[in-house]
């Protein structure tokens, strides 16, 4: 696209739609918005309801952006979301084959749906339009428009990690599924590790080639250029929020039922990507060791659940509680609570000053494409006395955000040492790491993002 045109309309396509008025408690949800509302455009996907007539598309506005949205049938959302996106891409994609459960029946559901939003959107595309599909629901996208004619740029961006070739060929008929990347114009990915897996699943599986200026050409002879965007935050708003925030009665709340114990805090899905047991065992390997800090820390653990369709979301809630509650009976005292464990999801607005009252994050996920929870902890700090981010190196976060202290999720020592480094750690020190991290973000923002991926979309 020439510099001097004006570009085309943005055609935002995702699973997971956040519609005006919903608290999003995932991060595509949370940063499409924000993406969406500078610079405008239609955002189609899921209505997020279940219905018995698909066919309908559901149309509203707000502000600059278009929703249009579609539910999906109780057999299509079995099948597509919780069935092979959830219950096979996803645990692939994080590194657990042992948790992948294909089934046949599933993939069709997959498929059928892909090809159901394809329909609705060639009757919602315009010729110039530039169409952005997101996340591993939607792999096929691109090729089932293509079939319909669909001409203009698509772009496709990852929001999970992307495991090497050997976990790919795992899964059942992962070539027929793969191999329709190479429909799209761009795909973008988290880091350098997820675009290496990319390529070389396309080079050693496929049999493609790579091109001059980093283009990929896959068996069938189309070609596509892949890169690194890591996603972001707004970050000057999350900061300015958070100030604000430290006024609501809530955060008060809070800030007073700890009576000046010092607030470890983790927020995460409840998904078992995010490594919670793994961390509430940490936790424990630390109180365990250090009685000193007994009745001086408390760990507030939001985890609002998820995906509760899928068995194994439901398991991991149960070993939660268990633990949750085995802890808290065998440290706490009638004064004190060690961990406060709250199945709910909070909007925005209350997170940021949650953020901004705890002295530590604990964010230790077993894999994770970005993770926007560690972004949003550091744009929320008070600069003059800024909290510490303890940090799973296995979170696409850790690639920028290199100040903070990285630990190995699966190690409940290392995290332990980790967190009562943080806890301990001078102010001076504190302010070093954090106006680091906080100058990375501050240049690597949403909009940022958001640009640097349309404009090679559209170059
Ligand atoms: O839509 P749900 O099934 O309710 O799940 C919520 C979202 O989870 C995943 O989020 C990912 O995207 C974030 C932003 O790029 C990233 O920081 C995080 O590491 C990822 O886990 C999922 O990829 C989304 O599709 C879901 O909407
Ligand atoms: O109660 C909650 C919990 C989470 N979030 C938001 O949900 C997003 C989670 O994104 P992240 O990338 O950390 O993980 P994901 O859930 O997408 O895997 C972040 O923007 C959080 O602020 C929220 O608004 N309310």
């Amino acid at each position: 696209m020439s510099g001097s045109k004006k570009p085309g309309r943005l055609v935002v396509v995702s699973n997971r739609v956040a519609l005006p008025q919903q608290t999003a408690t995932g991060g595509l949800a949370s940063a499409m918005r924000v993406a969406m509302r500078e610079r405008g455009g239609l955002w189609f996907g899921w209505s997020g309801k279940i219905g018995t007539d698909s066919t309908k598309v559901h149309r509203t506005k707000d502000g600059s952006i278009d929703y249009a949205t579609i539910d999906l049938t109780r057999t299509d959302h079995d099948e597509f979301y919780a069935g092979f996106a959830n219950r096979a891409l996803w645990p692939l994609l994080h590194y657990r084959p042992d948790l992948v459960d294909y089934q046949r029946d599933h993939l069709d559901g997959y498929l059928r749906v892909n090809a159901l939003f394809a329909d609705h959107l060639v009757e919602l595309l315009k010729p110039d339009d530039v169409i952005w599909v997101h996340d591993y629901h939607l792999i096929p996208l691109a090729a089932r428009l293509r079939e319909r004619g669909v001409k203009n740029r698509i772009g496709f961006f990852l929001h999970t990690p992307l495991p090497a070739a050997g976990l790919l060929i795992g899964l059942p008929q992962h070539r027929a599924l793969f191999e329709t990347l190479a429909s799209y114009d761009l795909i973008g990915l988290h880091t350098a590790r997820d675009l290496r897996a990319l390529e070389e699943y396309f080079l050693h599986e496929i049999g493609g080639a790579m091109r001059p200026g980093g283009r990929i050409r896959a068996a069938n002879g189309r070609s596509f250029r892949a890169g690194v965007f890591p996603i972001s935050i707004e970050t000057a708003l999350v900061a300015q929020t958070a100030r604000e925030a430290a006024e609501l009665e809530e955060i008060t709340q809070l800030r007073d039922s700890l009576q000046d114990r010092a607030l470890i805090i983790g927020v995460d899905r409840l998904d078992y990507s995010k490594g919670l047991p793994e961390r509430f065992r940490a936790y424990a390997h630390l109180l365990e060791r250090a009685s000193a800090l007994h009745r001086q820390i408390t760990f507030l653990q939001i985890a609002p659940p998820s995906r509760g369709s899928v068995p194994e979301y439901r398991q991991i809630r149960r070993e939660l509680e268990r633990l949750a509650g085995h802890i808290n009976g065998k440290y706490a005292a009638p004064d004190w609570v060690p961990i406060r464990y709250v199945n709910q999801s909070f909007p925005h607005r209350l997170l940021t000053g949650y953020y901004r009252t705890a002295r530590v994050a604990l964010i230790t996920p077993l894999r994770d494409g970005m993770n926007l929870v560690a972004k949003e902890y550091v744009a929320c700090q008070d600069p003059k006395n800024p909290g510490v981010l303890v940090l799973s190196r296995f979170a696409g976060a850790a690639d920028e955000l290199t100040e903070a202290l990285l630990v190995n999720p699966a190690d409940p020592a290392e995290v332990a040492n980790a967190l009562e480094r943080a806890l301990k750690m001078p102010l001076r020190e504190r302010r070093q790491r954090w106006r680091a991290m906080m100058e990375v973000l501050e240049e690597h923002d949403i909009t940022a993002w958001c640009q640097s991926f349309l404009q090679r979309l559209t170059s």
